[in-house]
């Protein structure tokens, strides 16, 4: 029933709502993000509770720090036993290659399946405006694709990116790159603090491999069939 192809946030911050949730979802979400409000809160506890009742964990804590010290959060995090992790790509290319050389070595070193390392490109919220704010120069679209061509030269697998940046990240980065994708909104639901949407049939069709969706199931006045409906229109694409 469930589709490993969507991950339900859980910007919750204690262990019962998590237990809740993942109750409610049961067999129908297979696959959990673990941000930085529930982390913070929490701790490793919650990983290693959604990977007893067999969830695949994409920990978002988003490092953004000099090689060193984002290589070792990163080895920290992969020790936890989650299947996704992630760095922003504005640290750099040398940030990025020196965190998934050293948590490819340390994998193999304790005999481990090694976790996805991806990158942050834009986050889904910025719009252009806020983006010329911050006195950049290229294209949101632009600037991703150049973020997601570094991560890939990096030896990353993949990138955090809006759909709407999906079908020309494919096209440069090629078909086995993960392009896991926030900002999903199924049609007539809020927007919130997002900008830069898309629906789960069109972020699929235009190439995302994985959609995040927090709000529009764990905000739901009925998580399990928000879900079930998402399910149902992600089916449509395969
Ligand atoms: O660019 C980004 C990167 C991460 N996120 C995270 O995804 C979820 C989206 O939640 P919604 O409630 O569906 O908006 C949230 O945990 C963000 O931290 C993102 O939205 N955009």
């Amino acid at each position: 029933m469930a589709d490993e192809r969507l991950i339900a946030a859980l910007d919750v911050h204690t262990m019962e709502d998590v237990e809740r949730l993942v109750t409610t979802l049961g067999d129908s979400v297979s696959y959990y993000k673990v941000g930085m409000e529930l982390f913070y809160s929490v701790g490793a506890q919650v990983v290693t509770w959604l990977r007893e009742q067999g969830k695949d964990v994409f920990l978002d804590l988003k490092l953004h720090d000099i090689p060193n010290t984002a290589a070792g959060g990163i080895c920290s995090m992969m020790r936890l036993g989650a299947t996704m992790l992630n760095v922003h790509a504005s640290g750099g290319y040398t940030m990025m290659k020196t965190a998934a050389e050293r948590m490819h070595a340390e994998a193999e070193k304790m005999g481990i399946a090694c976790p996805k390392l991806i990158a942050v490109t834009v986050l889904t919220s910025i719009n252009q405006e806020d983006w010329e704010g911050l006195g950049q120069a290229l294209q949101i679209k632009s600037a991703v694709v150049r973020y997601a061509k570094l991560a890939k030269k990096a030896g990353l697998d993949g990138v955090v990116a809006s759909a709407q940046e999906a079908a020309l990240i494919r096209e440069v980065c090629g078909e086995d790159f993960l392009i896991v994708t926030p900002g999903i909104r199924p049609a007539g639901s809020d927007v919130n603090d997002q900008s830069r949407i898309a629906t789960p049939f069109n972020a699929l069709k235009d190439g995302s491999t994985h959609l995040v969706i927090g709000r529009p199931i764990y905000a739901s006045a009925d998580p399990k069939t928000a879900a079930l409906k998402i399910l149902e229109e992600m089916e449509k694409v395969k």
